[in-house]
């Protein structure tokens, strides 16, 4: 599930030299930049490169504001050192130190990734709230506000020096980068980018959500107990206070500074959260520095003062906070007491004019000096050929009914689809259609009736388990992964096989082409076919089609009906509900037809045309809005 994707494989090979490269630099360092305060400075820069990583893997990949970063670096960090208190040599205490933050961590993802936005940060904040009023107030263990002491343990009997512990640091960090990018690099990671564009489509194609914000709360988690682990070894006291509001402050700053979803973003934004407060210290060095990153932010007004327009917020807000910053590394007495109140100058800079971070902002800038050929295709695999032969009723819908308030949106529906069977399922707008869907897919839970998929009954209201019975839909607004190619959108579906397999279901429906084009720059009709592909790859038992031609061009929905004429040759059961009826006449063995929902007629095109009910129905609504309220043609 975990393998790596041969993806960008040379730019990833690029990437791997340059790191390492640095890697070995910072090794080097402390042989021409000696003393200590220089070392002290680096490995608290490892440390938090281990934690920023961490915090980067909830708030980059899955786009939550999380605050329980610092506190879970605390549990982590008084873990090990109670462990090396009872008396644990090195490695047995940072294992105390991650099981210290992994625990608590999935405790606390379990309930709190079941929210999103506003409400998981508080749930979070609540978190380290509480963390450091136990942390402080458990005085029998911790010593309270007195604080912690520690002595550095020996790791496989030797005694690591300043130096020795800082290429520890360094070597944890190297291992986190390369641990969290095979991680979030593989299928993994695709899920993650899926699940932050479309959860209910993550779930519906049985990837699963939960588990996965879950798997990355968790491996956040244990860099947060490992870097704490760290911690309490390079400082050698602990004091719960430490711990707080500005910690989780700056930490978040961090990650959005340096740029989220970026190993490489982590760790800059680290080097500048443990550098800054130093190099305030030296004011003529900040002076300068502040002054080269001014001049970098004015360059976009610049541009735009030269091509004779007037510069836009975006181009002139960062230059006028930098300019401030300048301004306070000349004029304010002690730049010190104005530390925190420069970091958010710096980061209003960067929020607005890279709001990528430095690593997006560098990597924009890479790209477009540097440009790697896409990786040629491997030969395709599968396809329509390939796809499940469903035996038996396919769907067996019995007295499904479901009310949102006062409106019975679907009411005592009962029917079947047989094995290879084909059936429209069409209705007035509003009339059920889509609400049968998202109760056979799981969206919804029926208020009462059942719904058996090839045999089986899923949980009701469980998208994760309709698809796993064997169930796979499209959706009437598109849900597409903008983040992911089309290539990965298969791909992260599959439940068995690799980018060939993936490939041949985008052949399949005529994207084999646009494999290695992200879906945020793909056409409309484009993402309605890559859906159906995606539906495909989970090898269905039933395929749901809803108003799949819906927005396409006439030639799109020519291809289209060819596309689905193959499927039901495959023998995939369909239901399709589609509001231009030439398709469905064209398509369907059978059509069911709703209305205020329920279901008025059942039988062949030919038969529904001529039923009384049905004219009666499609007469008497205002279906202007498809502007195709003609019944079935002949
Ligand atoms: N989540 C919801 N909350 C409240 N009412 C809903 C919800 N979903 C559907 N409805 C209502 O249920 C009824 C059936 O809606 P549904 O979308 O299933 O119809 P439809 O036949 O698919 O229409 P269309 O062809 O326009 O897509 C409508 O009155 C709609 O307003």
């Amino acid at each position: 599930m975990f393998a790596a994707l041969d993806v960008g494989v040379r730019e990833k090979t690029a990437e791997r030299i340059v790191r390492a490269a640095m890697f070995i630099a910072l090794a080097a360092l402390p042989t021409f930049w000696h003393g200590q305060y220089a070392l002290g400075l680096l490995t608290l820069m490892a440390v938090y490169g281990v934690l920023l990583i961490g915090l980067d893997a909830t708030v980059g990949y899955l786009g939550q504001v999380n605050l329980a970063q610092a506190a879970l670096f605390a549990l982590g960090a008084y873990g090990a050192a109670l462990a090396v208190q009872a008396g644990a040599p090195l490695p047995l205490a940072l294992v105390a130190g991650i099981a210290a933050a992994l625990i608590p961590g999935a405790a606390l993802a379990l309930p709190a990734l079941r929210l999103e936005g506003p409400q998981f940060a508080l749930s979070t904040l609540s978190f380290a709230t509480l963390s450091v009023i136990v942390l402080n107030e458990f005085e029998s263990v911790t010593n309270g506000a007195l604080g912690l002491s520690v002595t550095r343990p020996r790791l496989f009997g030797l005694i690591l020096d300043s130096t020795g512990f800082y290429w520890l640091c360094l070597a944890t960090l190297f291992v986190a980068w390369e641990a969290s990018q095979s991680l979030l690099k593989s299928r993994f990671g695709l899920a993650i980018e899926a699940l932050r564009d479309s959860p209910t489509a993550t779930d519906a194609l049985g990837i699963g959500a939960l588990r996965h914000k879950v798997l990355a709360f968790a491996w956040g988690s244990t860099l947060a107990g490992l870097a704490g682990g760290l911690h309490t070894m390079n400082f050698g006291y602990l004091q719960p206070g430490a711990f707080g509001y500005e910690l989780m402050v700056i930490l978040l700053l961090g990650v959005v500074f340096g740029g989220r979803r970026s190993q490489w973003g982590a760790f800059l934004g680290a080097a500048v959260v443990a550098m800054l407060p130093n190099l305030l210290s030296n004011r003529t060095l900040f002076s300068v520095l502040v002054s080269a990153g001014c001049i970098l932010t004015f360059v976009p007004t610049f541009r735009a003062l030269l091509s004779r327009r007037a510069p836009v917020f975006r181009e002139v807000a960062p230059a006028s906070a930098m300019a401030l910053a300048v301004a306070l590394s000349f004029f304010v007495q002690n730049v010190e007491d104005w530390r925190k109140g420069i970091f958010a100058l710096f980061l209003f800079a960067v929020v607005v004019g890279f709001p990528n971070g430095i690593a997006g902002a560098m990597t924009t800038t890479l790209q477009r000096l540097i440009r790697f050929a896409p990786l040629p295709l491997p030969p395709a695999a599968g396809g329509i050929g390939s796809s499940r032969r469903a035996k038996g009723i396919a769907l067996r819908l019995t007295d499904l009914c479901k009310s949102f308030g006062g409106v019975r949106a679907v009411e005592s529906v009962s029917l079947e689809i047989r094995e290879g069977e084909t059936l429209g399922l069409i209705g007035p707008n509003g009339s059920g259609k889509t609400t049968l869907v998202n109760l056979i897919s799981g969206l919804y839970a029926p208020d009462s009736g059942s719904v058996t998929i090839a045999g089986r009954s899923p949980v009701p209201g469980s998208l994760m388990s309709a698809c796993a019975a064997g169930a796979s839909r499209t959706f009437q607004n598109l849900q597409s992964f903008s983040g992911l190619t089309a290539l990965e959108s298969v791909l992260v579906c599959l439940k068995e096989g690799g980018e060939r397999e993936a490939l041949g279901w985008l052949l399949a429906v005529g994207l084999g082409e646009k494999a290695r084009v992200r879906c945020s720059e793909m056409a409309y009709g484009d993402l309605r076919f890559l859906e159906i592909a995606r539906a495909l790859a989970t090898r269905p038992h039933l395929l749901m089609l809803d108003e799949p031609a819906a927005g396409m061009s006439k030639p799109d929905i020519a291809r289209l009906v060819l596309l689905i004429a193959s499927i039901k040759e495959a023998g995939v059961p369909i239901l399709l509900i589609e509001h231009h009826q030439d398709v469905v006449a064209e398509l369907c063995d059978r059509v069911a037809v709703m209305d205020g929902g329920r279901l008025i007629a059942l039988g062949t095109p030919n038969q529904v045309r001529r039923d009384p009910k049905v004219i009666e129905a499609y007469l008497g609504s205002d279906d202007t809005e498809t502007g195709n309220n003609e019944l079935l043609p002949c």
